[in-house]
C-alpha cells in the first residue's frame, strides 16, 4: 500500500474552498499515516528512545546533585561532599550533551527518509505534469511541471524542517517531564502536590486551544501565501497592467489580500494569548507556589536543598521544555499539519493541471451561461471592421490606405533604454495604414517588444515621434494610457482574482457593461471557450495562480479582443499557445477590424500579415512575404526550412494584392 504522505502537494490557496475536506477525517488520517511513518522505523525509534533516556536522567541528576550538594555537603558543613556532588551534576551535563547530540542524529534519520520519500513523489509527478503539458493542446510551453516541481521540492523542505522541530521539542519535553517528576518524586513527594495540579491545568489549556491555534495559523500561512502569489502576478505582468489601465482594479485586489493577511495576523495573535496563559500556568506558576509556600514545605519535612533542587528543575528544565513545546508545536506543528495536510489530500495544482486534466470541474455540468457561449444567441460574432463589444455606432470602420492618416506613424523614431546606453532603434520611420496588419520578426534582442511599447505609448522615443491616427502616443501626466487608442498584450498577462466577466470586461467603461453574447462570442473567437467553459461559464470565478500561462494568455486575448481600441498591438500574446491556437486568435484580431501589430513569436504570424517589419540594425526591411525574401537575407534565414501552410500562402498572395 502506498504511504499516504507520499501524495503531491498543492498550494492551499489553489484550492482553498473547492477541495476543502471535513478536517476531523483529515486529521485523524494524519495522526494514522504519522504512526504508519514511525512504525516502519522501529530501528529509529528504539535509538531515539534510548539516548532520550540519557537525556532524561540528566535532567534527574540536574536537581537531585544540586539538592544532595546543598543538604548533605554545604550546609551540613561538609564542603567536599559538596564538591562531589556538583562533580556528578556536572558529569551528568557531560552525557546529556553526547545524548543530545545523538537525538539529533536519529531525528535526522526519521526525517530524512520521510523527505526522500515525498522529493521522490514530487518530482515523479511534476515530470507527469511537464510530460502532459507539453502533448495537451493550449498548455503553452510545459513550465507547468517544472515550476510545481520547485514549488512542491520547498514545501517538502518545509515538511522535513517541521517534522524534525516536532520530533524534538515534544520528545524533549516528554523527557524533561519525566526526569523532572521523577526528581521531585525523589526529592520530596510533597513538592509534586505544589507542582503538579498548575503544571497540569497549563498543559490542559495548551491542549484545548491548540488546534484553534493551529486553523489560525493555517489561515494566516494561507493568507501570506495568496498574497505572495497575487503580489508576483502582478509584478510579472507590470507591463499589462499598465497597458490596460489595470491600476485600480491591482490596486484593490492587492489592497484585499493585505488586509486579509493583516486579519489573519491580528486573529493569530489574539490566540497567540493562550499561548501566553498555558506557559504562565504551567510553567510559571508553579515557581510562584514553590516559593510562595515554601514555609509550608519546610515545616512539612523538605529540606532547603530539595527545595533549590525543585526550583532547579522548573527553572532549568521544565519552563524551557515547556515553552519549546508551546511555541513549537504551534509554529512548525501547523505548518506540518498544513504541509502534510496537502499531501493527504493529494490535489493537484490546478496551475500546473491544466484544462486537459480531468477535474472535477473540468468533468461537471456546464451551468446554464455556457449556452451564451455556445449556444445560437452566443456565436454572433461582431460586424468585421468592429471591435468587439462595441457598439457599431461608436466604431469608426478601419479607414482604407488611401488619403486617411495611417493608424500608427514612427518618423524618424529611435530610443535607448539610458543616455549613454545603445540604441535599441535608430531613426526608424513606419507606416501602418488603418486596417492594416503588419507582422514585426528579428532575431532576440532587436528591439521587438521596445517597438511595441513605444506603438503603447508605453515608451517615449529618445529622438522622433510617434503618431496614432495622428495623434501623439503618449501616456497623460499622471501615467494613464488612453486604452481607446490601443491595446497592448505583452507577453505576460495579467488576469486578476475575480469573475470571468469582470476579467473579461475590465478594458471597457464601466458605465457600459457588455452584452454578455459580445463576452462569448470574443471568447470563441480567440478559442477560449473550453477555459471559459471550465471555469464555470462568464459568472464563474478566476483564481489567477490556478491559470496556466497560455490560460492566462487566453483570457487577455478575448479581453483585448472586446477592447474599444482601434489598433491592437500583439506582443507574443500566443508565445504559450500552441501554434493552432495563436493562429486562431491572431486570425481573430485580423478579422476583429482595425489595426493589426504582431510581435510574431513564431514565423507564420509574417505570413498571416499584409506586410512585415524585419527588425535587422541597419538593414532593417518593411515589406511583404515575397517582396522581404528578395531583399532581406535575415528574413530568408528566418523563414528558411520552413514549410507554410497552403492556406497562409494563399492568404499572403491575396493580401499582397490588397497591399500591392
Ligand atoms: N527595461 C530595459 N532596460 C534596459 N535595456 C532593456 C530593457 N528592455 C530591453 N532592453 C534591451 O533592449 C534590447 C531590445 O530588447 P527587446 O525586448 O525590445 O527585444 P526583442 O526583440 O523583443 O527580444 P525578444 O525577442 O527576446 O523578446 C535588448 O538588448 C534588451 O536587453
Amino acid at each position: 500500500m502506498s504511504d499516504p504522505w507520499d501524495s503531491p502537494v498543492a498550494p492551499l490557496s489553489a484550492r482553498r474552498g473547492r477541495h476543502r475536506r471535513d478536517p476531523a477525517p483529515v486529521r485523524a488520517g494524519l495522526v494514522r499515516a504519522g504512526l504508519r511513518f514511525l512504525r516502519r522505523r522501529p530501528g529509529a525509534l528504539w535509538a531515539l528512545a534510548g539516548w532520550s533516556v540519557l537525556e532524561a536522567a540528566h535532567t534527574f541528576a540536574l536537581g537531585f546533585a544540586l539538592a544532595r550538594a546543598l543538604d548533605a555537603g554545604f550546609l551540613a558543613g561538609r564542603p567536599a561532599t559538596g564538591l562531589w556532588w556538583l562533580a556528578a551534576a556536572g558529569l551528568g551535563l557531560l552525557v546529556g550533551a553526547l545524548g543530545t547530540a545523538r537525538v539529533y542524529r536519529q531525528v535526522a534519520a526519521l526525517a530524512e527518509p520521510l523527505r526522500d520519500t515525498l522529493v521522490h513523489r514530487v518530482v515523479e509527478r511534476g515530470l507527469c505534469e511537464a510530460v502532459s503539458a507539453t502533448v495537451a493542446p493550449g498548455r503553452g510551453s510545459g513550465d507547468a511541471g517544472t515550476s510545481s516541481v520547485s514549488r512542491l521540492t520547498h514545501q517538502v523542505e518545509i515538511a522535513r524542517d517541521s517534522f524534525a522541530g516536532v520530533v524534538m521539542v515534544s520528545r524533549s519535553f516528554a523527557v524533561t517531564l519525566a526526569g523532572t517528576l521523577a526528581g521531585l518524586a525523589a526529592l520530596a513527594p510533597p513538592l509534586l502536590l505544589v507542582v503538579l495540579p498548575p503544571l497540569a491545568a497549563g498543559l490542559a489549556v495548551f491542549a484545548v486551544t491548540l488546534r484553534p491555534l493551529a486553523r489560525r495559523q493555517r489561515d494566516f500561512l494561507v493568507a501570506d501565501e495568496e498574497l505572495a502569489t497575487e503580489a508576483g502576478s502582478v509584478v510579472r505582468a507590470l507591463r499589462d497592467v499598465a497597458a490596460c489601465g489595470a491600476r485600480q482594479t491591482v490596486r484593490g485586489a492587492l489592497r484585499r489580500r493585505v488586509d486579509a493577511e493583516r486579519r489573519a495576523a491580528d486573529a493569530l495573535a489574539y490566540w497567540g494569548i493562550a499561548r501566553a496563559v498555558a506557559l504562565g500556568l504551567g510553567g510559571r506558576l508553579p515557581l510562584v507556589l514553590l516559593l510562595a509556600l515554601a514555609p509550608w514545605l519546610l515545616r512539612h519535612g523538605v529540606s532547603a536543598g530539595e527545595l533549590a533542587g525543585a526550583l532547579t528543575y522548573l527553572t532549568q528544565a521544565l519552563l524551557p521544555a515547556l515553552q519549546g513545546l508551546v511555541h513549537g508545536l504551534g509554529g512548525a506543528g501547523a505548518r506540518l499539519a498544513v504541509v502534510i495536510g496537502r499531501l493527504r489530500q493529494g490535489t493537484v495544482d490546478p496551475a500546473a493541471a491544466g484544462p486537459a486534466a480531468p477535474t472535477a470541474s473540468a468533468q461537471a455540468p456546464a451551468p446554464a451561461e455556457h449556452g451564451a457561449l455556445t449556444g445560437p444567441g452566443g456565436t454572433a460574432r461582431p460586424p468585421r471592421g468592429t471591435p468587439a463589444g462595441r457598439s457599431p455606432s461608436r466604431v469608426p470602420a478601419p479607414r482604407g490606405f488611401g488619403g486617411a492618416p495611417p493608424a500608427l506613424a514612427l518618423r524618424d523614431v529611435s530610443f535607448a533604454y539610458g543616455p549613454a546606453a545603445r540604441p535599441v532603434l535608430c531613426g526608424l520611420d513606419l507606416e501602418v495604414p488603418a486596417g492594416g496588419h503588419l507582422a514585426v520578426v528579428g532575431p532576440s534582442g532587436a528591439g521587438k517588444s521596445t517597438l511595441a511599447l513605444l506603438a503603447a505609448g508605453l515608451l517615449r522615443p529618445s529622438h522622433g515621434e510617434v503618431r496614432l491616427s495622428a495623434r501623439t502616443a503618449s501616456a497623460t501626466a499622471d501615467g494613464v494610457l488612453p486604452v481607446e487608442q490601443r491595446v497592448l498584450i505583452p507577453q505576460e498577462s495579467y488576469v486578476f482574482t475575480g469573475s470571468v466577466r469582470e476579467n473579461l470586461s475590465c478594458l471597457l467603461p464601466a458605465h457600459c457593461p457588455p452584452p454578455d453574447a459580445a463576452l462569448s462570442s470574443a471568447v470563441e473567437a480567440v478559442g477560449a471557450q473550453a477555459l471559459v467553459r471550465r471555469l464555470g461559464g462568464l459568472a464563474g470565478h478566476v483564481e489567477a495562480a490556478a491559470l496556466s500561462a497560455g490560460e492566462r494568455q487566453q483570457v487577455a486575448l478575448a479581453r483585448a479582443y472586446l477592447s474599444p481600441a482601434p489598433l491592437a498591438v500583439l506582443d507574443e500574446a500566443g508565445s504559450h499557445l500552441d501554434p493552432a491556437a495563436e493562429e486562431r486568435a491572431e486570425s481573430a484580431f485580423a478579422q476583429r477590424g482595425g489595426t493589426l501589430v504582431v510581435i510574431a513569436h513564431r514565423i507564420s504570424s509574417a505570413l498571416r500579415a499584409d506586410r512585415v517589419l524585419v527588425l535587422d540594425g541597419p538593414r532593417t526591411r518593411c515589406g511583404t512575404h515575397r517582396e522581404l525574401l528578395a531583399c532581406s537575407p535575415l528574413y530568408r534565414d528566418l523563414t528558411a526550412g520552413w514549410a507554410p501552410h497552403p492556406l497562409a500562402a494563399e492568404r499572403q498572395t491575396a493580401g499582397e494584392g490588397r497591399t500591392g
